[in-house]
Formats: C-alpha cells, sequence, structure tokens
C-alpha cells in the first residue's frame, strides 16, 4: 500500500544576507516524507541539514517556497498555530540533547508534557511509560550529569515523544555518541516509528546511518542532489 505523505515542499529557499553577500542555507528544496518512516537528510557540514529541518519544523521560516504538513500550508500558519503546531503535532531533538541539568530523567520527560499542554494527571503514567520504552526505567532519579551520553540522548527521546507527538525531528541526534551507541540510538527511533506510529525526520554526516533509513536526501550546498 502506498504510504501517506505527510510533509512535502515545493521550491524551498532560505537565504541569509551576510554584508553583501547572499547565502543560499537551502536552495529550491522540493521534497516528501510519508508517514510511518525514518527519513534522513545527509551532507557535509555547512550542507543545509539544520537550516532545512528548522523550516519543517516552523523553528525558521522560508525566504521562498511552501511547506504542506498533510495539505496544510505551516508557512501561512499564525504565530498561535505554530506554538500549537510545536507543542502538539511535533517533537525536537537536538544534537546537544539539551536536556535541562537541575532535573531528574523523570523531570526533564515531565517538563515535555507540561509544555505540550498534556494534563497533569497523565504525567506519571507518561513519563514511567516512555523511560521503559527507552530502557531508563530504573533511572528516573538521575541528574543529566550522572548519565552516559547515550542514556541522555534516550532521555531527549523519551521527552520528545511522550506527548504523542505526530513528527520527531531530530537534528544530528547522534553526533556526540561513539559508533555503537549511535546505533543503538537509531535503532530505538527506528522501533519507536513502529510502535509509537510516528514519523521522524533527521540530519546526520553518519554513513552508518543510511542503510536503516527508509529515503535519504543528500545536500549538497543548500540543494538535494540525490533521493533514494
Ligand atoms: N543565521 C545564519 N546566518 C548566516 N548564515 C547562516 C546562518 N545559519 C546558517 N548559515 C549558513 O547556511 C549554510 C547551511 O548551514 P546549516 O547549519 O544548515 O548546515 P548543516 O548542514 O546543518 O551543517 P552542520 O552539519 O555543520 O550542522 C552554511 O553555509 C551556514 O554558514
Amino acid at each position: 500500500m502506498e504510504k501517506t505523505i505527510i510533509i512535502s515542499t515545493n521550491g524551498l529557499y532560505r537565504q541569509y544576507q551576510v554584508g553583501n553577500t547572499v547565502i543560499n542555507a537551502v536552495k529550491n528544496v522540493s521534497l516528501t516524507v510519508k508517514q510511518g518512516e525514518l527519513t534522513v537528510l545527509r551532507g557535509r557540514s555547512g550542507s543545509g541539514k539544520t537550516t532545512l529541518l528548522n523550516l519543517l519544523s516552523t523553528l525558521d521560516m522560508p525566504t521562498q517556497g511552501n511547506i504542506y504538513y498533510h495539505d496544510e500550508d505551516i508557512t501561512k500558519f499564525s504565530e498561535a498555530e505554530k506554538d500549537r503546531f510545536r507543542r502538539e503535532e511535533i517533537g525536537v531533538i537536538f544534537q546537544s540533547v539539551a536536556l535541562m541539568s537541575q532535573m531528574t530523567a523523570y523531570e526533564n520527560v515531565e517538563f515535555g508534557l507540561r509544555i505540550a499542554g498534556i494534563p497533569y494527571q497523565e504525567y506519571k503514567p507518561l513519563v514511567q511509560k516512555y523511560l521503559n520504552l527507552v530502557g531508563l526505567g530504573n533511572r528516573t532519579a538521575h541528574l543529566p550529569g550522572e548519565l552516559s551520553g547515550g542514556e541522555q540522548q534516550r532521555i531527549a527521546i523519551a521527552r520528545a515523544i511522550a506527548h504523542h507527538p505526530k513528527v520527531v525531528f531530530a537534528d544530528e541526534p547522534t553526533a556526540q555518541l561513539d559508533t555503537a551507541t549511535a546505533l543503538h540510538v537509531v535503532k530505538l527511533l527506528k522501533e519507536l516509528i513502529e510502535t509509537e506510529k510516528i514519523t521522524v525526520v533527521m540530519t546526520t554526516h553518519d554513513p552508518n546511518m543510511m542503510e536503516i533509513a527508509d529515503t535519504v536526501y543528500s545536500l549538497q550546498d543548500g540543494e538535494i542532489v540525490d533521493a533514494q
């Protein structure tokens, strides 16, 4: 059965003006993301991966072009609509993990639920469920500094998915991890696509991640040069 397209873009540009120079960080990008897939944006440093991911997740606005989430153009969203979209529809994972250092693993995941507006009564079962799901049900009281890099990234994954988003955007989630841990984290994301019915869009420059992806877009100087 043909998979549903959840995100599509056409003729997407993001330009930055630096002094007299215009930089095309993203240039004429047309792509589709299919529901229930792991889509990877790959490319060397500076190729535009993060800029593109930020556009798809409404964290940044394109200079030109459209981004459709199902059939809604998210570039036309009001601030309030973008806010709701970010809180309810999506989850984000960053390269630098970005957990709150003074909060325990439990509190970090709970914080994500609070931001998403999940009712208070649901916090405890959801936090426990998702920490168990990422294999850290026994680390709830640990502060991020008391966890390994891979464990911290798994907490960040739990935080990004506990509010049941439809799409998770992950910006180089494995960049700070050793090869084995990186593979483990991406395999976990892939499993969550199945069990949690999410869609994942991830940037990476790690060639090891390619074979695990369903679709890979290769970027060079802001443009898609290959799709497979
Ligand atoms: N705020 C900005 N102002 C000016 N230029 C920018 C800005 N953000 C990014 N760029 C430029 O846009 C291009 C794409 O950057 P981007 O961060 O998207 O690349 P990337 O592929 O994610 O790189 P990396 O793998 O190093 O994170 C680069 O040439 C970068 O210098």
